[in-house]
């Protein structure tokens, strides 16, 4: 039985002192760990504060993003030793809105899930097709080729404790969220694609999120889904009291 993630990516919004009075909320309503692991992904200047503010409960902080080098000349970017060493637990990797806007490939993604490993972070790889990818048919294969591409020289153990959120694009903010049969199919093709590239096992282990317009009205029927094991939200995150419903759907 996989354990249902629910990750809340606040992007880039919220002041220091607001995402401190969300976690002080968050921190002692969300479900014990061991029913289902409740992650913040907070932008880079909060995660000392919040982090020490988690400490000691059930609520992980991750980051959006980071550089794959462990140090280095790389101007106004982060690194996973400095995550690591800061406390954070989770970083989410290849979101649609860094592959967009700031010219991350799948290549990049890679190197970022391997330094991500070795310094002992989780990656929560982000996979998705467009509009016109959807109704061109080629949904499938642009997923399987991220897929395939971001686990690429992964040990089977990284691949099982490996988180892959797979999020439509043209779910994202747009209150159109896939159906949930829609996000089981490619979850279950996801799922699949990674027993044939790694192992049964790992295919069976790794845990596979939708992400795209998530909301307490329609978490429950996402996860109730064979191969959904979590949640990557966006805008219903932002409100703690929200993100405590959609982390509590996560261990029903
Ligand atoms: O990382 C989260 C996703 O981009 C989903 O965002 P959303 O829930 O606002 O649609």
């Amino acid at each position: 039985m996989r354990k249902k993630v629910i990750a809340g990516n606040w992007k880039m919004n919220k002041l220091l002192s607001e995402a401190e009075q969300f976690v002080e909320t968050a921190k002692t309503k969300i479900p014990n760990e061991d029913k289902a692991e409740s992650v913040v992904c907070a932008p880079f200047p909060f995660l000392p504060a919040l982090v020490e503010k988690a400490k000691g409960t059930d609520l992980k902080i991750a980051a959006q993003n980071m550089h794959f080098e462990d140090s280095g000349a790389f101007t106004g970017e982060v690194s996973p030793a400095m995550l690591k060493d800061l406390g954070v637990t989770h970083v989410v990797l290849g979101h649609s809105e860094r592959r967009e806007l700031f010219a991350e490939t799948d290549e990049t993604v890679n190197k970022k899930t391997r330094a991500a490993f070795n310094h002992g972070l989780i990656p929560i790889i982000c996979v998705g097709e467009t509009l016109e990818q959807r109704e061109n048919n080629e949904t499938m294969n642009h997923i399987e080729a991220q897929v395939k591409k971001a686990l690429e020289g992964l040990t089977e153990d990284q691949v099982k404790a490996s988180i892959i959120a797979y999020e439509p694009i043209w779910a994202i903010g747009t209150g159109k969220t896939a159906t949930s049969e829609q996000a089981n199919e490619v979850c279950t093709h996801i799922r699949k694609v990674v027993k044939t590239a790694v192992s049964e096992e790992a295919g069976n282990a790794v845990r596979l999120q939708y992400g795209g317009s998530v909301k307490p009205a329609n978490v429950d029927e996402l996860l109730s889904q064979s191969d959904i094991d979590g949640a990557l939200v966006g805008g219903a995150s932002l409100e703690a009291d929200s993100f405590v419903q959609l982390a509590e759907a996560g261990a029903k």
